[in-house]
């Protein structure tokens, strides 16, 4: 596991942005994981910024989010349908057609699991995971106790979860209950990973995840056993690293 610890956020988006970038290059048909919330979006932002440049080209690139609010429908503006199309699709002028989204909507919501595995499976497999760390440790929509070899898969969201999520919704009960996540397995199958935290909220959860046991109650721990993984934080975010003077400081 890297570990990088920058001045700030904007520095966080810049560094992650140019290890994804750096691994899609030069690959015919990339596969990019995709990461929603807050976290990634100064990544994605320089990832456009790449592409309007014309220094990264990902008119061929497949794409896979993570996960999808379970009931909420493709239009809604918070559902991970329109977020991605908005942050990633667009500005990173990919191929609507090869960016998928698991679908919450489905009426056969298993079935609709095994199709999203197969889809990646087809694609040759993710080289490069973004993914941002809940509060609890959340990967995905993988809660504390979700089993570490699990595929895509619906999953109950905890108070937790749902409490940092109201911020995208009109009021508390509006935020979906489920979503249709990968699995921590589906997740280990990526060849790199590059995680984003930043800010004080995040401390705790990258602490445990890199320092911590091994253990289903912080499924973001499971990371230390990726074959290449990358974490890049900002400083608030690595205040609790009993380990930070063994990490690179920018
Ligand atoms: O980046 P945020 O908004 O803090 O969210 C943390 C994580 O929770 C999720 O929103 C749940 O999928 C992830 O996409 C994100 O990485």
């Amino acid at each position: 596991m890297e570990v990088v610890i920058c001045r700030d956020a904007a520095q966080v988006g810049i560094v992650a942005a140019e290890k994804v970038a750096d691994r899609l290059r030069g690959r015919a048909n990339p596969v990019i994981g995709l990461a929603t919330g807050s976290s990634p979006l100064d990544l994605y932002a320089h990832l456009a910024k790449l592409v309007d440049e014309g220094a990264l080209d990902l008119s061929q690139a497949y794409g896979f989010a993570l996960d999808e609010y379970v009931g909420l429908a493709h239009e809604h503006p918070e559902s991970y349908h329109a977020v991605i199309r908005r942050t990633v699709t667009e500005p990173l002028r990919m191929n609507p057609a090869r960016v998928r989204v698991p679908n919450g909507m489905a009426a056969d919501l298993v079935g609709a699991a095994q199709q999203y595995e197969e889809a990646i499976r087809a694609a040759g497999g993710v080289d490069v995971q973004v993914l941002g760390i809940g509060s609890n440790g959340h990967i995905g929509f993988n809660e504390p106790f979700t089993s570490f070899g699990s595929r895509t898969h619906r999953v109950p969201l905890t108070e937790q979860t749902r409490n940092d999520n109201a911020r995208f919704f009109d009021s508390m009960d509006q935020v979906p209950t489920h979503a249709l996540t990968q699995g921590l397995g589906t997740i280990m199958d990526s060849r790199t990973a590059v995680l984003v935290a930043t800010g004080e909220h995040k401390a705790d959860a990258v602490a445990a995840m890199i320092e911590g046991p091994v253990a289903i109650a912080m499924p973001a721990s499971i990371l230390q056993f990726h074959p290449d993984v990358h974490v890049v934080l900002d400083e608030a975010a690595a205040a609790k690293l009993a380990s930070r003077d063994h990490f690179h400081k920018l």
